[in-house]
């Protein structure tokens, strides 16, 4: 299905930097889609082979796997079958701590990002008690109690995988020959190749699309579509007034990365302070000057996804804040990526911004990913009696700035 080395290194190979990058290769496309496609696989409830150096396992999504999926991996299963589970969910359903050694994360991630392995008894391999050790806001449904098993090859890039198809990170795992995984019909993935897919696939973004669109805040506005090679949803960039002659005259535009939130952008959903912050974005770059670009990225609940966000939701309201109900589903805090956002900055031809935020991480984020940041502007709105909690949250624990 593909010829050569990870993405990752052919990446490196070829220099790619800040303002280096080729036109993506072949090799590099078809890694991308391999993934997208395997993404897609267990998000239907069908195991995929997740291979590499150290060997290969099957792995399917614990929300979703069927009775057939569940047989097809103990047909081409040459070792037991086990659950995959970030450490915070893997406590609370082992009911007592994991021990970090067990826990294995890449270096300089936080410990909450890592894996742990269950080993799953004959009575756990069913699909209902499967998607209850996954899910926390599932009801408990165990006839016998899993126990920590030795982690497989590949455990964390297969939990990677499960977050980039927005499932539950949860996997029931075994290990597997290529041979026996083709014979079932089911598809192979490299695991390099997914732990490189989120800056691969941002580094090939390209213009599919543009339009004057007149808005209430912004008459004069133009909205620009970025398709990435992997097949996935598309970015946006919304032109608010001429950014990009403000720099040629010297001035860096505003610029607001936003990430698109249903329910509050679209739905006007009282949680969260979304909405004004994107109408507001808009409104405030029509007035200034200099114009801005405003950044619409498909990554909706700080990349989780819409269900997961509504599960994380839906655990905020037994007591939990916005950052650990995404623990306790087994995401990190935050799950984005800033490449994304600068490759788009990039190809609008506006590397330099005055950016609308109170996040840390996004200015150093996007800083990092070669653009120059040349200062931040507040972008904070009144709480509202429903959402005081969550931007309580944020300033203490995600470190927002405060005006
Ligand atoms: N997982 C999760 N995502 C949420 C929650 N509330 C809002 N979001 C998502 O958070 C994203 C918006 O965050 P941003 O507006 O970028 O906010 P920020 O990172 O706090 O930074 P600034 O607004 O720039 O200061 C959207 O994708 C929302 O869907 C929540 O409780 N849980
Ligand atoms: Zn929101």
């Amino acid at each position: 299905m593909k010829n050569s080395a990870p993405l990752a290194s052919q990446l490196r190979d070829h220099g790619v930097g800040p303002n280096t990058e080729p036109a993506p290769g072949d090799a590099q496309v078809a890694a991308l889609r391999a993934v997208h496609r395997v993404a897609s696989e267990l998000r239907r409830g069908t195991p995929v082979l997740v291979r590499g150096p150290e060997g290969a396992i099957l792995v399917a999504a614990a929300e979703m796997v069927s009775a057939r999926g569940l047989s097809d991996i103990a047909t081409a299963a040459i070792g037991p079958a086990l659950l995959l589970l970030a450490p915070v969910r893997a406590a609370a359903v082992l009911q007592r701590p994991v021990p970090q050694a067990l826990a294995a994360a890449n270096a300089g991630s936080p410990p909450e990002m890592g894996v742990v392995a269950l080993r799953l008894p004959p009575g756990l391999m069913d699909p209902a008690a499967l998607k209850s050790l996954a899910d926390p806001t599932a009801e408990r449904l165990l006839p016998v109690e899993p126990e920590r098993a030795t982690l497989p090859p590949h455990a964390l890039a297969a939990i990677g995988l499960a977050k980039l198809a927005r499932l539950l990170p949860a996997l029931v795992a075994a290990p597997a020959t290529e041979a026996a995984s083709l014979r079932a019909g089911l598809l192979t993935v490299d695991a390099a190749d997914i732990l490189s897919y989120p800056t691969g696939a941002a580094l090939t973004l390209a213009r599919v699309a543009e339009a004057r669109v007149p808005l209430e805040d912004a008459p004069e506005a133009r909205i620009v579509a970025f398709r990435a090679a992997d097949g996935g949803i598309e970015h946006l960039a919304i032109l608010v007034g001429q950014p990009e002659a403000a720099l040629a005259a010297g001035t860096a535009p505003l610029a607001r990365i936003h990430s698109e939130c249903f329910t509050g952008d679209l739905l006007g959903s009282l949680r969260c302070d979304c909405g004004p912050q994107l109408r507001g974005a808009i409104a405030r770059m029509a007035k200034d000057p200099a114009g801005g670009v405003l950044l619409y990225l498909a990554q909706e609940g700080r990349g989780i996804g819409l269900v997961n966000k509504l599960r994380a939701y839906a655990l905020q309201d037994t007591g939990l804040d916005t950052l650990d109900a995404n623990r306790a589903l087994g995401y990190g805090a935050d799950e984005r990526n800033f490449w994304v956002a600068a490759e788009m900055l990039r190809a609008v031809g506006i590397p330099r911004v005055r950016l609308l935020t109170n996040n840390p991480d996004k200015l150093a984020g996007l800083a990092a990913c070669g653009i120059g940041v040349e200062g931040r502007e507040a972008h904070q709105f009144e709480a509202n009696g429903v959402n005081d909690a969550y931007l309580e949250t944020k300033a203490r624990r995600f470190g927002h700035l405060l005006a």
